[in-house]
């Protein structure tokens, strides 16, 4: 089975921040798997998502994603990149078009450019974006303006895009944070269920290791940019999940000065 990420030694600080945000990281999945990205909040998960979705420049080390080795100074092309599809934290859906219009955007990629410009969707584009609306149970929601719908509502709708893209890769930031535990539950089982069905590799990252646990066959564990751990689901002690989430302890030598 071939790679769908290989990433070795990666490093990358974003522009003026005082620390880096990944620190010599190295992660490899093969096509197929399901991964889960567990961290506490400034890990550095979202920055390995945004980097393996070629979105950001001035990195050291080697990525290639299915593949396609990526140049730290361009981005991948239109064509590659269709093959990645990002679920984000925040949808970032149109939100004053129709339910089905998001789910196109999807196939934007797929489309020649002169028909990505005009909109304009051929008979499969439609096929797959519908399909995709019934995988993810809101086909009667086609017409609705996204605007007028629920939080999962809405996050159906970005699955829904994402699984019209039609990606080899799915990467999936965060994205039950905003749900309740059933609902986030509903979610990853569907996008991960979606994912299985089409031979999709995924990896998605999360704040709760029960649904880490529950939708990961592998889970890695960050903290401070850099991999604590790297282990198959069934291996992952409650001791590890804890340390991840503790504060980092001061430096050996180093005090705390007493308050007077
Ligand atoms: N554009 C930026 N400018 C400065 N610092 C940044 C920038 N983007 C990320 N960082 C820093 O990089 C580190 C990693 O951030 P990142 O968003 O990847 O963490 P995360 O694990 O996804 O956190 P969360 O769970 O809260 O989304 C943090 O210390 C963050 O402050």
């Amino acid at each position: 089975m071939s790679a769908a990420t290989e990433i070795e030694d990666l490093s990358f600080s974003p522009p003026g921040a005082r620390l880096p945000a990944l620190e010599r990281v190295s992660l490899s999945m093969p096509e197929g798997e399901s991964v889960a990205l567990l961290g506490a909040s400034g890990a550095g998960k979202t920055t390995l998502l945004a980097l393996l979705d070629g979105r950001l420049r001035g990195w050291h080390g080697h990525i290639a994603v299915l593949g396609t080795p990526f140049d730290p100074d361009n981005p991948p092309p239109r064509t590659r990149r269709a093959d990645t599809g990002f679920v984000f934290q925040e949808f970032a859906l149109a939100e004053r078009s129709s339910v089905l219009r998001n789910v196109l955007n999807g196939r934007l990629g797929r489309m020649s450019p002169i028909r990505a410009v005009l909109g304009s969707p051929t008979p499969r584009d439609l096929e797959v974006a519908r399909g995709a609306l019934t995988d993810c149970g809101i086909a009667d929601l086609a017409e609705r303006r996204v605007d007028s719908l629920s939080g999962g509502q809405r996050q159906r709708v970005a699955i829904a895009r994402c699984l019209a893209q039609e990606p080899r890769l799915v990467l999936a930031d965060e994205s039950v944070s905003s749900l309740d535990p059933a609902r986030a539950a509903e979610i990853l089982t569907l996008l991960t269920g979606a994912a299985k069905a089409r031979g999709a590799t995924v990896l998605f990252s999360s704040h709760q290791p029960e649904l880490a646990r529950q939708f990961a066959q592998r889970i890695v564990g960050m903290r401070a940019g850099r991999i604590v751990f790297d282990l198959p689901t069934t291996e992952l002690d409650d001791e590890a999940t804890v340390d991840l989430y503790r504060e980092t302890a001061p430096l050996p030598g180093v005090r705390l000065k007493a308050v007077r």
